[in-house]
Formats: structure tokens, sequence, C-alpha cells
């Protein structure tokens, strides 16, 4: 099969592919820019693999990085531009079912495309837009079918984390996962556990922001492999629920951490304990405490000013997302007109601080001028004063009239 209109990230490239070429080597677009161009989706990398090895390729270009040079990776800069470029492979040394530190360098293609992933991810594409595809990859793009290369044991012995990728896929492009795949998922989902947590959470993020997220967690759920991820051990429950759900699809992963500690039933406390063990980053973790926040005082009650004020709309959204999956969303653009009418979105917007009111009242710095500070703050979010100078320094001189009496 030839492509016969490649998106324009490979019109650069092919310059690249044609001087690899020129000097007797082989070159060809590989991997996930070959699949995603055939699936007629947007690219994010263009990735070469090439005959050529790492130090003859720094002899064609000007201008390289050892990006990756143990690994057989060089990038090149042509023209304000960097791609990689990584030589043909075999994984030759398997350390503990992580990606191997030792690479043994190939001339040949088809030794390079036998140790990858999956069928989909194992096409090449030469210069010309010509696919070389030795594993059916081509048939399983079209029978929307994620299939392990070769034997799905090996591929899953040489990289463990390739299990979260099969899932991923499977929710990323609405795609089933091939029946022995799946079952060598099954027999071999507790390697996981040798996988640095860090690749966990990436995959399981593109997981549940994909296409079709229960397709993946579907998979993610009967193989068994959830119960090897970060604190997952007692999850199924949350899984199933989340099966159970008309069929949905998540924007961010904020919505999403928020959204999987609910049905969870987890406490602020425990719900940064998952998100700790999961090593997510502490904007992350705090953003879902807040988001988590509002979707359980949504449970009891209305949100008040308040409530909406300490949130921020960016939570308020978040929380809809996941209330969203949940059957209980509203319109985004109403809860974000609603945001719009506090009278302050945040404590700089308050027409008095903290010196005012030490000015004013005429009394050293203590932690009584916070909590002034709070119940002028909290007054005006609700509605209660208006948010003027004269009214707030006026109810500031009768609050400490009363707190002195
Ligand atoms: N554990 C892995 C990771 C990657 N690959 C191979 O390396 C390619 C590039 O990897 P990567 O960029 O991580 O994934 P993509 O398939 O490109 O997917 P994405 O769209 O997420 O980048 C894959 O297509 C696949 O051929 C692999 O065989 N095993
Ligand atoms: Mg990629």
């Amino acid at each position: 099969m030839r492509i016969q209109k490649l998106p324009h990230q490979f019109q650069s490239a092919k310059v690249i592919l044609q001087r690899i070429q020129d000097a007797g080597f082989e070159a060809y677009f590989v991997g996930g820019c070959v699949r995603d161009t055939l699936l007629g989706v947007p690219l994010h990398d263009v990735d070469i693999a090439t005959s050529a090895y790492p130090q003859e390729v720094k002899q064609l270009f000007k201008k390289t990085i050892d990006t990756g040079i143990e690994h057989g990776t060089v990038t090149v800069m042509d023209h304000g531009r960097a791609y990689e470029i990584t030589t043909f492979r075999t994984e030759s040394a398997y350390q503990d079912f992580r990606r191997p530190d030792k690479v043994e360098f190939v001339r040949s293609l088809a030794e390079d495309l036998k140790r990858r992933d999956l069928t989909i991810n194992a096409l090449a594409m030469d210069v010309n837009g010509q696919v070389i595809d030795l594993f059916a990859g081509l048939a399983d793009l079209k029978n929307r079918v994620i299939r392990a290369v070769g034997d799905p044991h090996e591929r899953f012995h040489e990289d463990a984390l390739r299990m979260m990728r099969t899932v991923r896929f499977a929710s990323k492009l609405d795609f089933k996962v091939e029946d022995s795949t799946l079952a060598a998922i099954a027999e071999n989902a507790e390697l996981l556990q040798k996988i640095a947590v860090e690749r966990i959470y990436v995959e399981w993020t593109k997981l549940l922001l994909g296409k079709n997220p229960q397709r993946g967690l579907a998979a993610f759920f009967k193989t068994g492999l959830y119960q090897y991820c970060p604190l997952f051990f007692d999850k199924g429950k949350v899984l199933k629920q989340l099966l159970q759900f008309p069929a949905f699809t998540l924007q961010t992963e904020e919505g999403a951490w928020t959204l999987f500690c609910f049905l969870s039933g987890l406490s602020l406390r425990t719900a940064t304990k998952l998100l700790k063990a999961w090593k997510s980053s502490n904007e992350m973790l705090k953003t879902v405490q807040k988001t988590l926040r509002i979707l359980q005082i949504e449970q009891e009650k209305k949100l008040t000013s308040w409530d909406e004020y300490q949130a921020g709309l960016d939570c308020l959204l978040y929380a809809n997302e996941a209330a969203t999956v949940m059957g209980k969303g509203k319109n985004a653009a109403a809860i974000a007109q609603h945001y719009e009418r506090l009278p302050i979105k945040t404590r700089h917007e308050l027409a008095i601080n903290g010196g005012d009111l030490l000015h004013f009242l005429a009394i050293k710095p203590s932690p009584y001028i916070g909590q002034l500070l709070d119940q002028l703050e909290r007054a005006v979010v609700s509605g209660q004063l208006p948010n003027e100078r004269q009214v707030l320094l006026q109810a500031a001189v009768t609050a400490q009239q009363n707190h002195l009496e």
C-alpha cells in the first residue's frame, strides 16, 4: 500500500531520509507516525529508523545531539527542526521485564519491526509513502484490532509496560484487544509491578482520556492488570461501576482522577494517599483535592458562593466533567456564568488588605487581622457586604468592637 498524500510533518523529514539513503543506508518512518497517518489523526512526532549505526548517522549531518545514543537514538537538527533517528535494533538483554539497558544494533528492518509491541505500531513507511507491513498491521488497523507482534508473552516479557500500552490503545482508538493478546496480559499481569510508576501513570491517563475509555477499562479489569497498579488492588468495584455507565469520554486528567477518587468513596486524605502512590504532581494533587471536595459537597447540598469561590472555575468545570459521567452533569456555560457573578474571584480583588486593617484599626499585627480579613472576604463573596473600601473598613471597626467586648 502506498500513501499518496503525506501529512506536512513528513515533508521536511523526507530530506533527512533521502540523505541517509544516498549514503547507502536504509531509512524509514516508523511507529506511531505511520499508524496515525493511516488513521487520519494528527501526528505529534515523526520517528525515523535506519540501518545506519549512530556514529554513521552523526557523520551524515552537521548538527546532531546524542539523545539516547546507547539505545541507538541520535537527534538531527536541520533548519531549526529536530528529528529522532534510531538505528534498527533488537533488544537482546532483558533485565527484569523493563526496557533493556542494552540493545543490539542490526542492519535489518524486519529484525527491528518484529521486536515492536503491537502490529499497528510495527508498520514502516519509506520516503515515497510505501507502507511496509510485515505483521498484518494494516489489516488490524482496518479491522480495529490491537494485537501483539508475534508471541504476546515474549513481547510483554521484553517490556511489561506494553500491557498497559495495549489497554491504552484499546481506549485511545476504540479498538478491540485480540483474544490471545488479552489472554497473555491476564497471564503476565503481575509483571507490571516491575515497571516504574511514572511510566504506568502516562498510560493510565491516556487510557482514561481515550476515545472509548470503557474499552480500555474493560480489558484493564478483565485481565486483572489493574491489581498491579499502585493502590488499585481493591478497585475492581470502581472499574465495574465505570463500565456500567453509558458511554462517556473525559477531557482532562483532573476530571478523570477526581471521578475515580469519588467513585472509590475516598476522603481527601485517602485520595491524597492514592495520588501520592501514583507520584502525581503536587499541582494535580491540589486540584483533585479541591475538585473532589466540590463533588462531596454537592452530594449534600447546593454549592454556596463561598464554595464556588474557594474551588475556582477550573475545579468547578473538572467536577462537572466527573459529574457528567455519573449522569449528573450541568451545562458548563451556565456554571461559568454563575461563577462570573461572584463579586470577587480572589482575595487580591478585595477592596482592602491586611495593611489597611492594621493602619485603620491602629493595632499591632496578630492572627486576629487574618481572621478579620477572612470574615470580610466571606461577607463580600456571599454578598452580605459590597466590595467597597469604606464599607469594609467600617465593618472592620464594628467587628473589632464586638471582638473587644
Ligand atoms: N514499550 C514500547 C514502546 C514503544 N514501542 C515502539 O516504539 C514506537 C514509538 O513509541 P512511542 O512514541 O512511545 O508510542 P507511539 O506508538 O508513537 O504512540 P504515541 O502516539 O503515544 O506516541 C511504537 O510505535 C512502537 O513501535 C514498543 O515497541 N514498545
Ligand atoms: Mg510516538
